[in-house]
């Protein structure tokens, strides 16, 4: 297969902070709906990988295709604009409402007037059950609808591809289900996401394949249910049952 048959292609990526090689040769594919779910320890270089993709962080080697075009070659606005992402602690602008937030992204990037802005953020708002919140502003919001906001807010993008890093992270423990129900409902209306979570519920129900990073390496990968029953390396298997006793191991929701 050519690389301009998948959605995101990543070839033999490399990526150092000073003399620490944080990413050493990371090579694999995304195609159009699957829901790639990255795993790996802290520091393996997860989140670094994630943000190579949309160049919020560059990278020294190896190139990332996004529908066959390179990310090097393309408009930075226009990369994020195709590449969604969700962060770990939402980044709203705490002056902004809901409404506010997600038609930002319309009016400054995609040049849509005042009124269809606004349409595109309620639509959007609705999508991950917040039309009655849009006038709300991020600090009445608890962290469970703060990060439906993140989510509507990439989603008003008209994205190819969604990241999430680590999205349920900084919530509240009865919160979470609320977000993953939103990532869940995406995943089946065909969004194509790669996904940083240690919620190995929603890995094993929804990814189409997962990732295991250890030391800026690509262990092993594979689909959810084999990986899980029959990992080949032992890294993963130890890493897999450490996080299913902290995580739990079941249904998220
Ligand atoms: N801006 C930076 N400057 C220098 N080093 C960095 C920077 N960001 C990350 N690193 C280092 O790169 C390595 C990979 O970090 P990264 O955050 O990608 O890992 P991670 O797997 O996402 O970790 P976590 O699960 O803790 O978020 C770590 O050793 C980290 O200390």
């Amino acid at each position: 297969m050519s690389r301009n048959d998948h959605l995101l292609t990543v070839e033999d990526l490399q990526k150092s902070y000073g003399d620490e090689l944080v990413l050493d040769g990371i090579d694999f594919t995304m195609d159009a709906q699957d829901v790639q779910v990255l795993i790996g320890p802290s520091g393996s270089g997860k989140s670094t990988l994630l943000r190579c993709v949309n160049r919020l962080t560059e990278f020294e080697g190896g190139t990332i295709s996004l529908d066959g075009e390179d990310v090097m070659a393309m408009d930075v606005n226009e990369l994020r604009r195709q590449v969604g992402m969700v962060f770990q602690d939402f980044n709203l602008f705490a002056h902004l409402s809901a409404r506010e937030n997600v038609a930002l992204g319309p009016r400054r990037v995609l040049g849509k007037s005042k009124a269809e802005a606004n349409d595109r953020a309620l639509d959007e708002l609705e999508r991950v059950g917040l039309a009655d919140q849009a006038d709300s502003y991020p600090a009445e919001l608890s962290g469970g609808q703060k990060q439906r906001v993140g989510i509507a807010r990439a989603l008003a993008m008209d994205p190819k591809l969604m990241l999430f890093d680590e999205p349920t992270s900084a919530l509240d423990p009865e919160l979470i289900g609320e977000v993953l129900g939103v990532m869940r409902e995406l995943a089946d209306e065909g969004m194509t996401m790669l996904c940083v979570t240690h919620e190995m519920g929603f890995a094993r129900q929804v990814a189409t394949d997962i990732m295991f990073l250890e030391d800026g390496r690509l262990v092993e990968h594979g689909d959810p249910e084999r990986l899980f029953t029959d990992p080949r390396h032992e890294r993963t298997e130890q890493f897999l049952r450490r996080l299913t006793e902290l995580h739990g191991g079941g249904s998220e929701s």
